[in-house]
């Protein structure tokens, strides 16, 4: 489509439907092992699209390895997005279907790039876990982030955040899809390995409603609640899902 949000000659745009009966069986794939510190983790920010826990990347403390990828990849931050209501928020969906909202752990290449900055602008620079959530029981591990929303409610807000492990926000069952794609915000570079958890995860009403008493605005500006911070879906194109499951 002309419009702005995808970029000129992008073939590899994200976030796209997942139709389950298209998706490849690829036996070769591994389990996705997941190892993260939660020394690591710095502070929480809100920087005006969502609010990003972010972690201290100058080690290999945290990171993932396996599953699709080549090497291993250092934990940067992760973030959400979600809906003004529960029938939309996520940026990926399955079969069509958008669940209230999805988490992203943002992961980089620091075995080939030396910084973040340069494995954004490459290919294999990023890889990134997409995992759902759906209405449903209250999600202790949440809780800890969902009681720190009223100190970062503004734009450009931060608050120090430590000893938080978001192991705990992913689901205990290793089926996921994968394919390539892109940042789904500004740059939208195509540098992103994309592994989307099959399973969700549960949280309940009054959380999601945390999540949307945050706002795009700064303090003294003008409130615009933080809702429908989701990119639409990006054509296909030229490209295969897989699974790591039958
Ligand atoms: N929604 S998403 O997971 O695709 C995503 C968008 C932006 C990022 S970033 O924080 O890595 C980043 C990267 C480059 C510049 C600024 C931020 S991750
Ligand atoms: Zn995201």
């Amino acid at each position: 489509s002309s419009s702005p949000l995808t970029i000129p000659g992008g073939t590899r745009q994200s976030p796209i439907n997942i139709q389950w009966r298209d998706s490849v069986y690829d036996p070769f794939l591994k389990p996705l092992k997941i190892s993260y510190d939660p020394t690591t983790c710095l502070h929480i920010w809100n920087n005006g699209y969502s609010f990003l826990v972010e972690f201290d990347d100058s080690t290999d403390k945290s990171i993932i390895v396996g599953g699709p990828l080549e090497n291993q990849y250092r934990l940067k931050q992760f973030h959400f997005h979600w809906g003004a209501i529960n029938d939309w928020g996520s940026e990926h969906t399955v079969d069509s279907k958008f669940y209230p909202a999805e988490l992203h752990l943002v992961h980089w290449n620091a075995v080939d790039y030396p910084s973040f900055e340069d494995a954004v602008m490459e290919g294999n620079g990023l890889a990134v876990i997409g995992v759902f959530l759906k209405l449903g029981a209250r999600h202790e591990g949440l809780q800890t982030l969902v009681d720190a929303l009223p100190a970062v409610r503004h734009k450009d807000t931060v608050i120090e955040f430590d000893e938080f492990d978001p192991s705990c926000l992913i689901p205990s069952c290793p089926d996921y899809w994968t394919y390539a794609g892109s940042l789904t915000t500004p740059p939208l570079t195509e540098s992103v390995t994309w592994i989307i958890k099959k399973k969700p995860i549960e949280v309940d009403e009054d959380q999601l409603e945390a999540f949307r008493t945050l706002l795009f605005t700064s303090d003294g500006e003008e409130e615009r609640r933080m809702v429908d911070n989701f990119r639409p879906l990006q054509p296909l194109m030229n490209r295969t899902v897989r699974s790591s499951f039958q």
